[in-house]
């Protein structure tokens, strides 16, 4: 499998506090990578960098093939990358599919532009329907994003990114604020797409990241200790000690 998302070095402090300490780690192609850490470990900072949000004091941060250590959002998205949840992107007062509708367009409107206003309107919200679809939301199409449920609320915002066909979704706590029922029903929706899409998943759900990641990093600190496979850093003695330890005794 190639490398989608490269990591070299990243260092970030704000202050004091060394939040990302000469960072490296490797997405590859078609996996899902969790990144878990306990509180203050640095996850935040690291998915802040990722995304654009604050800039590295240094290191090097490659996705698709290209250099975006510096680079804005949008430039980001444009190569691929699409963050969920960006809460404030979602449209209370607008049905789900219109939401969806609106992501399909932001992301491929051009294509619709040669078609009837009526026919380009009936396959703009076809196509937000199939994504609707994918996270178990047909039913709810025509309701108002304000009226659903938390956790549909968060099903959709995963709709909305994958509407902008993306090479990789960012997940940023996908489960905070959700019940058992909520979360198993994330974790299933997630895992459709295992093998499909590239994810990196910053979860403090183990059992969701337990039931998701192909492979794991492991956050102490603002330092990776460990990067492998879900029953390795089970059994990992550093990991253990420095992060589980409490789950493991
Ligand atoms: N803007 C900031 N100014 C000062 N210190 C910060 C700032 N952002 C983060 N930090 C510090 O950097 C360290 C890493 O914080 P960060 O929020 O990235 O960790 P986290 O792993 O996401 O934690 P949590 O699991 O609690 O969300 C912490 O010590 C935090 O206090």
């Amino acid at each position: 499998m190639s490398v989608l998302l490269e990591i070299q070095d990243l260092q970030k402090s704000f202050g004091g506090v060394k939040a990302t300490k000469h960072v490296s780690l490797d997405v590859l192609e078609g996996e899902v990578h969790a990144i878990i850490g306990p509180n203050g470990a640095g996850k935040t900072t690291l998915i802040s960098q990722l995304c654009g949000e604050q800039m590295p004091d240094a290191g090097l941060i490659r996705f698709a093939g290209k250099t975006i250590t510096r680079a804005p959002f949008p430039a980001r998205a444009r190569l691929g990358m699409a963050r969920s949840f960006q809460i404030t992107s979602v449209f209370q007062d607008m049905t789900l599919l219109e939401n969806v509708a609106l992501s399909v367009q932001a992301h491929d409107g051009h294509s619709f532009r040669f078609w009837k206003r009526a026919d380009s309107e009936t396959a703009l919200n076809e196509k937000a329907m199939t994504f609707l679809t994918e996270v178990g939301l047909a039913d709810k199409a025509h309701v108002l994003s304000r009226e659903v449920s938390h956790g549909e609320h968060r099903q959709l915002e995963i709709a909305m990114a994958l509407a902008t066909e993306p090479k990789m979704l960012l997940l940023d706590e996908p489960m905070a604020g959700m019940g058992s029922e909520e979360s198993a029903r994330m974790v299933d929706i997630l895992k459709k797409f295992k093998g499909e899409k590239t994810m990196l998943l910053v979860e403090h759900d183990m059992d969701a990241v337990f039931a998701l990641a192909d492979r794991i990093s492991v956050l102490v600190y603002g330092e990776v200790i460990a990067t492998d496979k879900p029953e390795a850093i089970r059994d990992n003695e550093a990991v253990k000690r420095a992060y589980l330890g409490e789950e493991a005794d």
